[in-house]
């Protein structure tokens, strides 16, 4: 037998119908459902009279239009409705949700793993494109359309073109106080943001084993931002411990890492690309331009659109500039923030607020900022809570903000005003994306927090901090 990627093996358990040359149909394990790509998948189901096949593989969440404060009054007419409909949608065809009012809300990359419903080897969708998310439990896992989560939904199954395999490998240690985002974002800043496309990434090296779950899932919630189909991580002990006694997790669960292990990539298996990455050249990341992969170290300067090799490149970088309000060769640290946003399913993990609160205990929110912390589950909040996160992050000056998408993208109450520019740990930097004519600029939840304590970018590194517990 041929040796076989991680991503080749899950693929052939899943197929259930296949003809050289066309789309396969695929089985899916898990269907994540959220309240803005869903109405109108189920009504097409009301329409042609079908049932949901497997309403126990589909759990829902609402999360792109939760308000952040006082949830329970949501005054866009639009928000109210998506909300009401997924909640009825539910009632009728018997899909457990995670509503306003659950212990489990949250947003729906951050709770898929959280209630251990994400685990190695399943082939996951969501009409989302993050679901790429769920990769690192080593699980194939894919965002799709709303046509798509209707056929999900009626079939349990989906058609898919296979993709091409792509090895990136993070060789070596990490530098102090460097964190998965400015890997990731490296990453996109050194290859592009569209050198995934067509392709599921695996993320392999020492820098990748010796990341946390939360590391894991940054990692893989941004290969859609390299362009990729999805990404994952091999699973391992790390991948074990955080599932064990999540309530999805099974029941059998000392068996399942058995089949679990075996899904590792085989020795000598090929990939149809790959890239490498030195783990000790990275640096803390900010994005200067209107894509994840306009990105450079803090310690440079803005780049000169000039100094690009290829005419396409100049235009993109001019274009983008002049939306960003940048003048090239600007250092990265001179540039004053308005916002700063600490949340989105890239970065509102319990370590990252952690990461964010270490930074800013016993520092003050600079005058003219106005920065929030916004958790991405109910479950992260309380854990926050109970470690007394809220209260380092009010006493600094930040807002502390209930559960939800809030100002990843302007779909709720929270966004950035008009040429204001905004430290962002989310996972896009398009023009338009925090609100009309925001300024986002992608880093880390610890280089957000030291933004808004300088109110400019600064080395994250050269601060002091103090120890959170
Ligand atoms: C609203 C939703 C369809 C969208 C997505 O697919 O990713 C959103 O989550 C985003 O991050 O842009
Ligand atoms: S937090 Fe942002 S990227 Fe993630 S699902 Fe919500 S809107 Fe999309």
């Amino acid at each position: 037998m041929s040796a076989k990627t991680i991503i080749e093996k899950i693929w052939e358990k899943h197929t259930v119908a296949e003809e050289q040359g066309k789309p396969a149909l695929l089985y899916i394990d898990l269907h994540m459902v959220h309240e803005v790509t869903s109405p109108q998948a189920f009504e097409g189901l009301r329409l042609k009279n079908r049932d949901v096949r497997r309403p126990d593989l589909t759990f829902a969440t609402m999360d792109h239009n939760v308000p952040t404060v006082n949830r329970f009054t949501v005054v866009d007419e639009i928000a109210q409705k998506q909300m009401e409909t997924l909640s009825a949608n539910c009632r009728q065809f018997g899909i457990e949700i995670a509503d306003l009012e659950s212990p489990d809300q949250g947003i729906v990359h951050v709770i898929g793993p959280e209630l251990g419903l994400t685990s190695p080897g399943k082939t996951i969708v969501c009409g989302d494109s993050h679901t790429s998310t769920h990769g690192a439990f080593g699980a194939l896992a894919f965002g799709i359309g709303t046509s798509e989560v209707e056929h999900v939904l009626a079939t349990q199954t989906i058609w898919q073109s296979k993709p091409k395999t792509m090895q990136v490998h993070v060789e070596g240690k990490l530098g102090l106080g460097i964190s998965a985002k400015d890997v990731i974002l490296a990453i996109i800043g050194k290859y592009g943001a569209d050198f995934g496309t067509g392709h599921v990434i695996e993320f392999t090296g020492d820098a990748i084993r010796n990341m946390t779950m939360e590391e894991r899932m940054t990692v893989c919630n941004m290969s859609i931002e390299a362009g990729a189909k999805a990404g994952l991580i091999g699973p391992d002990e790390t991948t074990f411990d955080y599932l064990r006694g999540r309530r999805f997790s099974p029941d059998n669960f000392e068996e399942a890492t058995q089949e679990w292990s075996a899904l590792a990539t085989d020795e000598g298996a090929e990939y149809d690309a790959r890239v490498t990455i030195a783990a000790e050249d990275i640096e803390p990341q900010v994005t200067w331009g209107t894509n994840p992969g306009m990105c450079i170290s803090v310690n440079k300067a803005v780049p000169d659109p000039e100094s690009m090799t290829t005419e396409a490149g100049k235009k993109g970088a001019r274009q983008a500039l002049a939306y960003m309000g940048l003048a090239p060769h600007t250092p990265m640290a001179d540039i004053p923030i308005q916002h700063v946003f600490i949340g989105s399913c890239t970065n509102s993990r319990i370590s990252d607020l952690r990461a964010a609160a270490e930074v800013a205990k016993g520092h003050t929110v600079a005058a003219n900022v106005r920065a929030m912390v916004v958790p991405g589950s109910q479950k992260v909040k309380l854990q926050a809570e109970k470690e007394g996160l809220d209260q380092v992050f009010l006493t600094a000056g930040f807002e502390w903000r209930e559960s939800g998408c809030s100002m990843c993208l302007s779909m709720n109450p929270d966004f950035v005003p008009e040429g204001e520019r905004c430290a962002s740990t989310s996972n896009r930097n398009f023009e338009g994306r925090q609100g009309k004519g925001a300024r986002t600029h992608l880093v880390s939840p610890a280089m957000a927090a030291a933004a808004a304590i300088k109110g400019h970018f600064c080395d994250v590194r050269t601060l002091e901090t103090e120890p959170v517990s």
